[in-house]
């Protein structure tokens, strides 16, 4: 288990972590969400060991993690990290960035390790590429591989798939996330999307202005956010007396009710529409099956509150 114990940290005097408390089984996922600058990357930098805490500890299982005052190398075996910054040889190939840290005594076993981890993030037609021609998608799925390539016993990912192109994202993420789960790697992923999350994530940590404001599983967060900036990570939203929260699709435009708008423009999504109406002044959002008129008078009712 990892266990995060009261940590408290800034870079200057300015505490960009505050009283920050949780633990993760092992082979659990758990995402850290929350704005930019809300200490994400922070708090995966601070759990590999790359500072020192100003007040706190953190555990993997008895062995507690230290930073570069207690360590002359940062970071430990059972423990990989891959940041936003990859970190690649870049003059060699795919194949052997990721075969790096594997040992050369049994050449067979390095073969096969570095072609399974070549299929998870599919990689197979650039195993032979020096990294230096690669994309920057491609570079991040090698620095995926290659912090795999030891069957580390955490992986920290933070926005790891943030290079990678819409049309492979989905295949990919359940790659690897399935590939964690297989082998009970505990993950730590730090993210600004709901789709690393939804799906994946055993626990969601929000981290807002230094702390820790909500922490649940993604459906209960998802059903249940208590606060817009929990509701805006994963859609459209409104607030809407008497129901409070209330996402786009929880409106429906019906005949006649109570709630009576204007339509003020149509968004395309894809399977469906983002209507912008006002309502009593304000703007609200309701997702619907076709686009409508500027100008047109709609009633909407609430469903699933
Ligand atoms: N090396 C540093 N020195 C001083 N301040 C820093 C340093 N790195 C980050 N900060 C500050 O710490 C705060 C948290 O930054 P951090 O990168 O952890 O946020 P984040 O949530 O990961 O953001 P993003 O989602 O944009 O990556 C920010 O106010 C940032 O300016």
């Amino acid at each position: 288990m990892l266990q995060v114990n009261n940590l408290n940290f800034g870079y200057t005097k300015t505490k960009v972590l505050n009283a920050i408390d949780f633990k993760v089984e092992a082979g659990k996922n758990l995402a850290i969400i929350g704005e930019s600058g809300s200490g994400k990357s922070t708090l995966l930098k601070l759990i590999y060991g790359e500072y020192d805490l100003d007040e706190g500890q953190i555990f993997w299982k008895d062995q507690e993690i230290l930073g570069p005052k207690y360590n002359l190398v940062v970071g430990y075996e059972f423990m990989k990290s891959v940041s936003q910054e990859f970190d690649l040889m870049p003059v060699t190939t795919v194949a052997e960035n990721i075969g790096k840290f594997l040992s050369n005594f049994y050449p067979e076993e390095k073969k096969e390790r570095t072609k399974e981890l070549i299929e998870v993030v599919e990689l197979e037609a650039f195993a032979n590429t020096k990294v230096k021609l690669l994309s920057g998608g491609q570079k991040q799925r090698v620095a995926i591989a290659r912090a795999l390539a030891k069957q580390p016993e955490i992986l920290l990912l933070d926005e790891p798939f943030s290079h990678i192109d819409n049309f492979q994202k989905q295949g990919l993420r359940r790659n690897v996330f399935n590939y964690l789960k297989a082998k009970n790697i505990t993950c730590i992923v730090a993210t600004h999307d709901r789709n690393d999350v939804l799906g994946f994530a055993d626990e969601i940590i929000v981290l807002d202005t230094a702390n820790i404001i909500a922490k649940d599983s993604p459906e209960n967060l998802y059903k249940n956010p208590q606060l817009p900036l929990i509701a805006s990570f994963f859609g459209e939203f409104n607030v809407l007396e008497p129901y409070g929260i209330v996402y786009a699709h929880q409106l429906h435009i019906v005949a006649k009710s109570d709630f009576k708008a204007t339509v003020r423009s149509s968004y395309f999504n894809g399977s469906t529409w983002l209507i912008e109406v006002i309502y009593q002044s304000e703007v609200i959002f309701i997702q619907h099956t076709v686009a409508l008129e500027r100008g047109t008078i709609i009633y909407f009712s609430v469903q699933g509150k």
